[in-house]
Order: structure tokens, then C-alpha cells, then sequence
């Protein structure tokens, strides 16, 4: 067996994405593993081509299938950036095919998650809303933060994404929020408030608020503002390249190779 062949087989879900494309980019840049295969919807346009030549590049010999259990039985590990349903589907094959599966999709429901949390009793899963450095080192600081300012600091969470974003408030903000409701010794349903509009009432004391902009082609931009009388606290992260997510997730299918079974973030991953 060639040492190309001994190298984990990593499939990307969703390879014309926006996502989809950098996680190409990653496995074929990376020399820790090996492009394995190239899942796309059914119906898609690309299915049945090249996936080198469907990217407007040159050929890679690697085929764009539709045929998500033939690919994953092969595969060590799966990038996953889709929507939600198709990521259910595939934890449920990751399972089967004892595969790493790395979820970067967002807005997940709570059934969505008891489904991916039973999948995850039979392979490892990583999931995380961002899968950046820059943000996981940020979810610790906010609940270092959220814990040593008192009730009389308000936070409210402000994110900003590109105009095809679907779902709000996005994977990260909830993280940052869960982070902060955490520094308070909360659990995020007990403290969040969503989008406000039309006669509120004053903020309620101890809340965590969340404002969603979409425009342009705006990556991904997240402020945790802490705000008492007279001052202000905002920490803040700006993503300018989705490559950083694109690291991440294939840093985290790496980590995963020699995991048991079980659910896992980005935090186990970098060891935060
Ligand atoms: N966790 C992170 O770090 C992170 C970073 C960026 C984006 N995201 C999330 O990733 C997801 C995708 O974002 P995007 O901007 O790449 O979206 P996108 O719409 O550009 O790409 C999604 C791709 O998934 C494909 N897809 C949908 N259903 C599929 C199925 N059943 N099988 C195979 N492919 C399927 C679509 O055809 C499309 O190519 C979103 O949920 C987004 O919030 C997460
Ligand atoms: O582009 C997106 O969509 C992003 N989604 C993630 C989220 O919901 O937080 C990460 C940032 C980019």
C-alpha cells in the first residue's frame, strides 16, 4: 500500500458550497490525508463530474456523487457543511461506517441535535458552530468575562453575515451566548432573548440579547458587548477568509482519527 494510501480517506459534503470549496482546497493542500470523495445533493449539476473540472480547475479523478452510503463507507472522515437535514442523514452513515464526522452546519433544531447526540454513541462526532481559533479562544474569554462582571453588565450579542446566510442568530453567536450564560451560572434558554421589536418593555435584568445584520458578502463578524452605566466591554472577532473554518474542520477530523465514540467541540480539539 502507497503512503497516499495509508493516509486517512476524508470526504466533503456539499463540495460546491461556499464551504464546500475551501474544505477541497484544505484536504488537497494538506498532507495528512487524502480527498477521498465528493458528495453533493441529488439533482445537483455537478453530480456525475469531475470534481476538478466542476471547480473550473483540472481534473482530480475524484467523481461528485449523490450516493452518500457508497462514499462514507470508504471514507475515515467527513467535512460536513450542508443543512441540517442532510447532516442528520450523514451522522446516521458516519455511524454505520464508524467514520469521524465533523459538523460545521448551523441551525440545527433540537430534534436534529437528539439525533446526531444517538448517532455519536457509535463514532465520534465534532460539531461546532465556528470552527476558527480566533472564535473558540473568544467563547472562553466571554465566559471568563460574563463571570466576573456582575448582573449590572448587560450583554447583548451582535453578528453579521453575507446576504445567503438562512439561518439567525448564527452557530457562533449561540456559542458565545451559551458562553456567557455559562459565566453566569445559566443555561442560554434561561437567559436569551431574541430579536426585539415594537413595544419590549426595558431589558429585563440578567438577559442575553442577540442582533442578526445580513449584507453583501460580509464572512462572518461577532461583538459580545458588555455594557453597564457609564462603560462598555466588547470583545470581539472579525473572520475575513472562511479558510480559517475550513483548517479547523480538517484539524478536527484529523484529531478524531483515534477518538472512541462520543461528542465533541472544537475546544477538545485545540485543547482549550
Ligand atoms: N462551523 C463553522 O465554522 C461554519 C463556517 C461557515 C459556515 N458554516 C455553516 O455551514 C453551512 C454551509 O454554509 P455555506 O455558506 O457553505 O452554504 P452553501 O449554501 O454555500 O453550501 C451548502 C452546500 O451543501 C449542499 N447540500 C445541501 N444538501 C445536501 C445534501 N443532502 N447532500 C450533499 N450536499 C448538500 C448544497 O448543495 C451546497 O453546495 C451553514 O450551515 C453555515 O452556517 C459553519
Ligand atoms: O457563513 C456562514 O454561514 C457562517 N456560519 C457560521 C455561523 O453560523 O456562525 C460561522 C461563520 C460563517
Amino acid at each position: 500500500m502507497s503512503a497516499e494510501q495509508n493516509r486517512p480517506g476524508i470526504v466533503v459534503a456539499g463540495v460546491s458550497g461556499r464551504m464546500g470549496r475551501m474544505l477541497v482546497q484544505a484536504v488537497l493542500e494538506s498532507g495528512d490525508c487524502r480527498l477521498a470523495g465528493a458528495l453533493e445533493r441529488e439533482g445537483h449539476a455537478w453530480v456525475g463530474q469531475d470534481l476538478g473540472t466542476a471547480m473550473g480547475g483540472s481534473a482530480l479523478g475524484v467523481t461528485v456523487t449523490d450516493d452518500a452510503v457508497a462514499a462514507i463507507a470508504q471514507a475515515q472522515g467527513l467535512l460536513d457543511f450542508t443543512s441540517p437535514a442532510a447532516t442528520v442523514a450523514y451522522a446516521e452513515l458516519c455511524a454505520q461506517a464508524r467514520a469521524v464526522h465533523v459538523i460545521g452546519t448551523t441551525g440545527l433544531s433540537e430534534d436534529d441535535l437528539r439525533r446526531i447526540k444517538a448517532a455519536a454513541r457509535h463514532a465520534p462526532i465534532i460539531r461546532a458552530g465556528n470552527m476558527s481559533l480566533g472564535v473558540n479562544l473568544l467563547v472562553g474569554l466571554t465566559r471568563r468575562v460574563a463571570a466576573a462582571l456582575g448582573e449590572d453588565w448587560d450583554i447583548e450579542v451582535v453578528e453579521a453575515h453575507h446576504r445567503h446566510k438562512v439561518d439567525a442568530p448564527s452557530g457562533t453567536a449561540l456559542m458565545l451566548g451559551e458562553a456567557a450564560a455559562e459565566g453566569r451560572s445559566a443555561t442560554l434558554d434561561d437567559l436569551r432573548v431574541p430579536a426585539r421589536e415594537g413595544m419590549t418593555g426595558p431589558r429585563k435584568p440578567g438577559s442575553i440579547g442577540f442582533s442578526a445584520i445580513r449584507g453583501g458578502d460580509v464572512v462572518g463578524e461577532h461583538d459580545v458587548i458588555f455594557a453597564a452605566a457609564g462603560e462598555r466591554v466588547v470583545l470581539r472577532h472579525l473572520a475575513t477568509d472562511r479558510a480559517i473554518f475550513a483548517r479547523g474542520a480538517l484539524r478536527a477530523a484529523l484529531w478524531g482519527q483515534d477518538k472512541g465514540p462520543g461528542e465533541y467541540d472544537m475546544a477538545d480539539v485545540l485543547g482549550l
